[in-house]
């Protein structure tokens, strides 16, 4: 049996989706759980990008001890450096550095000949294997690439000191066997692959990404590279989930498996879904709300039978709770913490009480909590403490089919300061956030608002995803409150002080500088 390797790029490849954008703690609860998760390698970010990601590249490689961290660099000496000076502190510091090898990226995007880009890539993986013991190579665009190229440049990398070559199908053109054939022609065709291990890194656009890695795995890749959820860039990755769960529930015919905990699978995703505000579609294998869920009368009757007659993945092998403890308005602190301990969220004693409170309002006005509300509000608490100027105190709102909405606000400020402000708009939705607006210091131009509900049932709590643009920086932010209108404010709050908060430290960070 083979056991494959899992590199995690949900923090990088993930984060390019559309519309995602993370900051540095909910970055550090994604990869605390991607460790509990037993992936092997985290790629953390793209040090070079910005001085967030470096810093939680940094900050993400000194705190995870039990999986590598990677960062990516192009093929760019300062590219390289800030990689290095992001993850020297790890505890096995790996770079991933990258340069495209198909004749379209070269021609339109690089402008280099087939010549420069060899030169570019052994000139830049040598310098960064003298700083770096691991050094991950990707070809990217590999799959568009002529062959005997690929094979010569690979070789070249080799021999400048990549001990992980990566075949990115980036724009997700392969097929499987195209694929699988790529990695055999690269075993007869490059002298030195025996000194490296291969790495299959695919994209969805053609629906492909699952069935092009588990290919590779049969052709001889030992490391596959996706995301949680398959989110990413375009149509996203391979889904880690859907890859561990076929290769445990398959074994028997691909002979290979990965060391992940698979009873974390359930969590993690839920967990990325919420942070990334990416909904996971009910009927997506593995994680998704349908997964096991029987609709049909024979179905079933089959289930109720004999499980197995359509059930292939039993539900707790990846996390499914099926606990029927109800926590509501009655229950009181040891049951509230036993249940945050039995879901796994760690939370100080401190913290709990605190916690307490808020589950306490949430339920007497809720029949029921589920362990998606608890997880949702631990969430929320631990993620926005450390960024609060603003805080919402109240909201009332008017709504007539014939009369003009109206919004009255009143807010505490960053020095606890009472703000108050009443106004109107064309809806609920307007009158509140025209309202907010007035009540801060600068503007606010909404972009984007999206909602959805925590679990089910008419009482499900409400999240709330917004995108604006606060005093010319674009931002997200989150809300979780029973009703759909505060959640809206807490969101727009919450992103508010996420640019408020940002610029704070990078002021304090140029005084400090200076
Ligand atoms: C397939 C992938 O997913 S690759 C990863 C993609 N991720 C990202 O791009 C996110 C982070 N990116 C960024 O923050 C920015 O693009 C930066 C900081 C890296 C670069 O920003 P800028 O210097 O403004 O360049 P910009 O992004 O506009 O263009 C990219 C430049 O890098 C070059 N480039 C692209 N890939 C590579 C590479 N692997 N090695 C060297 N150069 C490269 C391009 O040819 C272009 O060069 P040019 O300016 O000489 O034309
Ligand atoms: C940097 C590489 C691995 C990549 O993300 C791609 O080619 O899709």
């Amino acid at each position: 049996m083979r056991t494959i390797k899992i590199f995690d790029t949900t923090l990088r490849d993930g984060e390019q989706s559309a519309g995602v954008n993370l900051n540095f703690s909910e970055k550090l609860e994604i990869a605390r759980q991607l460790e509990r998760l037993n992936v092997d390698i985290i790629e953390a970010g793209f040090p070079a990008a910005s001085k967030g990601d470096f810093a939680s590249v940094q900050k993400i490689a000194q705190t995870i001890n039990n999986c590598s961290v990677t960062g990516l660099a192009r093929a760019v000496i300062s590219d390289i450096d800030a990689a290095w000076g992001a993850l020297k502190d790890g505890a096995e510091p790996r770079i991933h550095t990258f340069l495209a090898t198909s004749p379209i990226h070269r021609q339109y995007k690089l402008k280099k000949t087939k010549e420069e880009v060899v030169e570019t890539a052994v000139e830049t993986v040598k310098y960064a294997a003298s700083k770096f013991p691991i050094v991950q190579w990707s070809a990217e665009d590999a799959t568009r690439t002529e062959l005997p190229f690929l094979a010569e440049i690979i070789e070249k990398v080799i021999q400048a000191g990549a001990t992980i070559i990566n075949i990115p199908d980036t724009v997700g053109y392969t097929t499987p066997q195209e694929y699988g054939e790529i990695f055999q022609y690269l075993r007869n065709h490059v002298p030195s692959i025996d000194k490296v291990s291969l790495s299959a890194h695919c994209h969805d656009d053609l629906g492909m990404a699952i069935a092009n890695s588990l290919s590779a795995i049969e052709n001889g890749a030992t490391q596959i590279e996706g995301t949680i959820n398959g989110i990413g860039e375009r149509a996203g990755n391979a889904a880690l989930e859907e890859l561990a769960v076929a290769l445990y529930i398959r074994n028997n015919h691909y002979q290979a498996s990965t060391r992940l905990n698979l009873q974390e699978i359930s969590r993690t995703s839920s967990l990325i879904s919420k942070l990334t505000g990416m909904v996971v579609p009910a009927n997506k294998a593995i994680v998704g709300r349908n997964a096991f869920a029987h609709e049909s009368g024979i179905h079933q009757d089959g289930v109720l039978k004999e499980k197995t007659t359509y059930e292939i993945i039993s539900p707790d092998l990846v996390g499914f709770q099926s606990n029927s403890m109800v926590l509501g308005k009655h229950s009181g602190r040891h049951a509230f913490k036993n249940r945050l301990s039995e879901l796994g969220l760690e939370v100080a004693d401190e913290e709990a009480n605190r916690l307490f409170t808020v589950f306490k309002d949430l339920a007497d006005r809720k029949k029921e909590m589920t362990d998606d509300d608890l997880a949702a509000i631990v969430l929320e608490e631990k993620l926005s403490k450390e960024q609060r100027f603003y805080d919402l105190i109240g909201i009332q709102i008017q709504y007539g089919t014939n009369s003009v909405p109206t919004a009255t606000v009143t807010l505490s400020g960053s020095n606890n300061e009472v703000i108050q402000e009443a106004g109107t708009g064309a809806g609920s939705i307007e009158a509140l956030y025209n309202t907010l607006e007035k009540c801060l210091n600068g503007t606010a131009n909404l972009l984007d608002y999206r909602i959805q509900s925590v679990g089910a049932g008419r009482d499900a709590l409400a999240q709330v995803y917004v995108k604006l643009n606060y005093e010319g920086v674009e931002t997200s932010g989150r809300g979780l409150a029973q009703d759909v209108l505060e959640a809206s404010s807490k969101a727009y709050l919450n992103a508010v002080n996420r640019v408020i908060y940002m610029k704070e430290k990078a002021q304090a960070q140029a005084v400090e500088a200076n």
